[in-house]
């Protein structure tokens, strides 16, 4: 059996995508399934529970077989872009922030339809708070809200330079992020959200600065 075979076929892969498979279930949300070393497959379910789509995600090689290897870092950590609060109403947040508080830059109320959320920051210097409300019926923190009544630390987010090599990095140490593409965040640049079960209970977004 020749050595991709073997690798292919090893113990360590069957294992991992049994152990995998079991933990990565998440209720309406897709599922990264091991496939052939640190690639998955992204499989996305309807709210029937049945696969409505499914798309292949490269991870990075960690073995030497193509002459990559995790001892020259591909991408680059950066600052505590900013920590992000859940508010279940956000005229109060801002009056806690701007007028108690009494921070100087708190930004207007800004709609991202495409995370399903309302933003504000609020710019401390050296890092920003992001309060989120909920934009529209399918918001990713309506369940977060449900069981924090009221509100709290929802995510923390990161600056990385490359976002897309920091997520197949990270697959290939079984790290899942929660979409297989980045979305192009709140300041413009592109995102990726990565599973709290897999950051010691955070949900820990990256966000690629130049
Ligand atoms: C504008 C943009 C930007 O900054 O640029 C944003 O901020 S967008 C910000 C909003 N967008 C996002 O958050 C996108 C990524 N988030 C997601 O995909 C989702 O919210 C998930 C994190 C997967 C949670 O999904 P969902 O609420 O459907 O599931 P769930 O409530 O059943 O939670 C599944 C498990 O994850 C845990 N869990 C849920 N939310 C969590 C959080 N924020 N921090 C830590 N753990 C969390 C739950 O306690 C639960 O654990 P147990 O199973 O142990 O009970």
């Amino acid at each position: 059996m020749s050595y991709l075979l073997k690798n292919i076929f090893s113990k360590n892969n069957i294992l991992n995508s049994t152990l995998l498979s079991r933990t990565l279930n998440t209720k309406n949300i897709g599922v990264f399934s091991k496939f052939i070393n640190n690639n998955y497959i992204y499989l996305e379910r309807n709210q029937n529970r049945s696969f409505s789509s499914v798309s292949f995600v490269a991870g990075a090689n960690t073995t030497n077989t193509v002459g990559i290897s995790n001892d020259h870092p591909l991408w680059k950590l950066g600052h505590l872009n900013h920590v992000a609060i859940a508010v279940p109403n956000l005229d109060n947040a801002v009056n806690f922030y701007k007028n108690i508080l009494g921070v100087e830059q708190v930004s207007e109320a800004v709609p991202q339809p495409e995370h399903g959320v309302y933003t504000v920051f609020v710019n401390l210097g050296n890092t920003k708070i992001e309060l989120l409300h909920p934009y529209g019926e399918k918001s990713p923190i309506h369940n977060f809200l449900e069981k924090n009544k009221n509100g709290g630390i929802h995510h923390i987010c990161i600056e990385v330079n490359n976002v897309s090599k920091a997520v197949k990095d990270l697959l290939g140490k079984g790290i899942r992020p929660l979409d297989p593409e980045p979305k192009i965040g709140a300041h413009g640049n592109p995102v990726v959200f990565l599973h709290p079960k897999d950051c010691g209970g955070v949900l820990v977004e990256l966000e690629q600065v130049e």
